[in-house]
């Protein structure tokens, strides 16, 4: 009787701090009154089936305020002790569903709301559609194939489609190539466009830079932002021991080469440990370790949406994130795969023909450069200089002192020199042609600019179609000799890469 009259009590402060959302004050009021309850459960009163019910009720409650505050872990703990109580137990097995939806455990999460429609004799809408939203992810994280399309012909408006983590084929390796340290690697041979990755970031940074003339610097915007960042990253950490336990498998920059090489299928939807209680031994929170984690692994959130897109043509979009599964991602000049940010989820796919076995690699920052204007982005940024193969050629290359003289004097006609140069006096090969034409970038889209301007007053309108054409094709391969040509068969992702180009 007592404990009814307290759980009454209890429902009514509850509610109170419900309408005021505030959910770290419900959810100690839940835990107070849990303690309550388990004394008198471990007293006389432990078969009354009262008192489980209310007990089942509350862990449900402080479960589902848990989730509120992105606690997985905690709630998914909370609904378990409460489905000891009672398996049936309607709104636990939703909260669990959403739970584990959450977790990226798409049937485990299907099968909770399944349980919970079987007594609703299958006909509620909303469980209904969760289950529909469960397989279409499960679908996605087994196959790779998403679908794009709509949200792209809809211009980027509205929430970006809602994607499941995938890993395709793809493994952690030792890197000599590239890194040294470890790197992902095709585990067979791939073909251009592909879906390799899809993860979505443990914590995304965002904000808009102040205009010119605001009396908060750019840079001061930023460190806020950042701070914001890294104190929602440690939150996340602390509060998932699955979580900090795969920031602590990246590189904190040192020692590389020592590094263990972790099992791709910890990244895995429904492979890996998704709870707590499944990890053994404990990692305390070590800040110090987290900031050097993240001073090597963050990358640009390059998003795109019509939010941002629309914001000064997206020039004082700032974002940063954390993706756990591309940061085993070496950086090359001359890369294989391209990323593309969609809300949360960083997607990575092959940008041209990928052999099994060959190191995937995609571009940390704008390669159509000379090396040495990489060189210094990579050491003002990234703290690390490139082994790439194109790297090493143009640092080995016996004209390397005449490229740097044309370097310092970029001028349209440089690109007619260097093209004269390659091919008669220094003989250089088709792939390596494509290295120093996407070194002299700027020279070739201010040649091909000029280009333009001449056909507009030359030649009738056929042959200036024609030529236009053939310089276009022209411009696309030398483009490909290092980003690689655009996906062949995934259409969605061509207008989209086109769109953002
Ligand atoms: C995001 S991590 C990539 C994965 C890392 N190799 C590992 O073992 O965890 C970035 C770090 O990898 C190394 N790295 C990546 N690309 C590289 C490259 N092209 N050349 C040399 N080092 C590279 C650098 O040490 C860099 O700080």
């Amino acid at each position: 009787m007592l404990m009814e009259e307290e759980a009454q009590q209890l429902r009514s402060r509850a509610t109170e701090l419900l309408l005021l959302d505030d959910w770290e004050e419900y959810i100690r009021l839940y835990t107070r009154f849990i303690s309550l309850c388990l004394h008198h459960v471990s007293g006389d009163a432990g078969g009354d089936p009262k008192l489980q019910k209310i007990l089942c009720g509350a862990l449900s409650n402080r479960a589902e305020a848990r989730l509120r505050l992105r606690d997985l872990p905690g709630a998914a703990g909370d609904c378990d002790r409460a489905l000891d109580l009672d398996p049936s137990h309607l709104k636990t097995l939703i909260c669990k569903g959403k739970i584990l939806l959450g977790l990226d455990r798409y049937s485990s999460a299907a099968d909770c709301f399944r349980r919970a429609l079987a007594p609703l004799g299958g006909s509620d809408p909303a469980l209904r559609g969760l289950i529909d939203r469960c397989q279409k992810l499960e679908a996605q994280s087994k196959t790779g194939a998403f679908d794009l399309s709509q949200w792209v012909l809809d211009g980027f408006k509205g929430d970006p489609p809602e994607l499941a983590e995938y890993v395709g084929p793809v493994v952690i390796r030792r890197s000599v190539g590239c890194g040294g340290g470890r790197g992902l690697f095709a585990t067979r041979n791939i073909e251009s466009g592909t879906m390799l990755v899809v993860t979505k970031a443990v914590v995304i940074g965002r904000g808009i830079l102040p205009e010119p003339g605001n009396p908060m610097s750019s840079e001061g915007a930023r460190l806020v932002m950042w701070k914001d960042f890294v104190t929602r990253l440690l939150d996340a950490a602390g509060k998932c021991r699955r979580t900090l336990r795969l920031i602590y498998l990246l590189s904190t920059g040192e020692d590389e080469e020592d590094l263990p090489v972790p099992d791709i299928r910890l990244f895995v939807p429904e492979q890996g440990p998704s709870r707590d209680d499944e990890l053994s031994g404990d990692q305390a929170l070590d800040t110090d370790r987290i900031l050097k984690i993240l001073d090597v692994n963050c990358l640009a959130d390059e998003a795109v949406s019509a939010k941002v897109l629309g914001k000064n043509g997206g020039g004082g979009y700032h974002g940063v994130g954390l993706w756990l599964l591309a940061s085993f991602i070496n950086h090359s000049c001359n890369p294989n795969a391209r990323r593309l940010h969609v809300g949360n989820h960083l997607l990575v796919h092959a940008s041209r023909d990928i052999k099994g076995g060959e190191e995937i690699t995609f571009p940390y920052f704008d390669v159509l450069m000379p090396l040495r204007k990489r060189r210094e982005t990579m050491a003002g940024t990234w703290g690390f200089c490139c082994r790439c193969r194109r790297c090493q050629f143009e640092e080995a290359a016996a004209y390397a002192g005449e490229l740097r003289e044309m370097e310092e004097s970029m001028v349209p006609e440089m690109a007619a020199r260097l093209e004269e140069a390659m091919a008669k006096r220094w003989v250089v090969k088709s792939k390596e042609k494509a290295f120093l034409r996407a070194s002299f970038w700027e020279a070739y889209t201010a040649t091909y600019a000029t280009e333009r301007e001449v056909r507009k007053w030359r030649g009738g309108f056929r042959r200036r179609w024609r030529r236009r054409r053939a310089s276009r094709r022209r411009w696309a391969a030398m483009r490909g000799g290092v980003y690689g040509k655009v996906a062949k068969k995934q259409a969605a992702m061509r207008i989209l890469l086109g769109a953002i180009s």
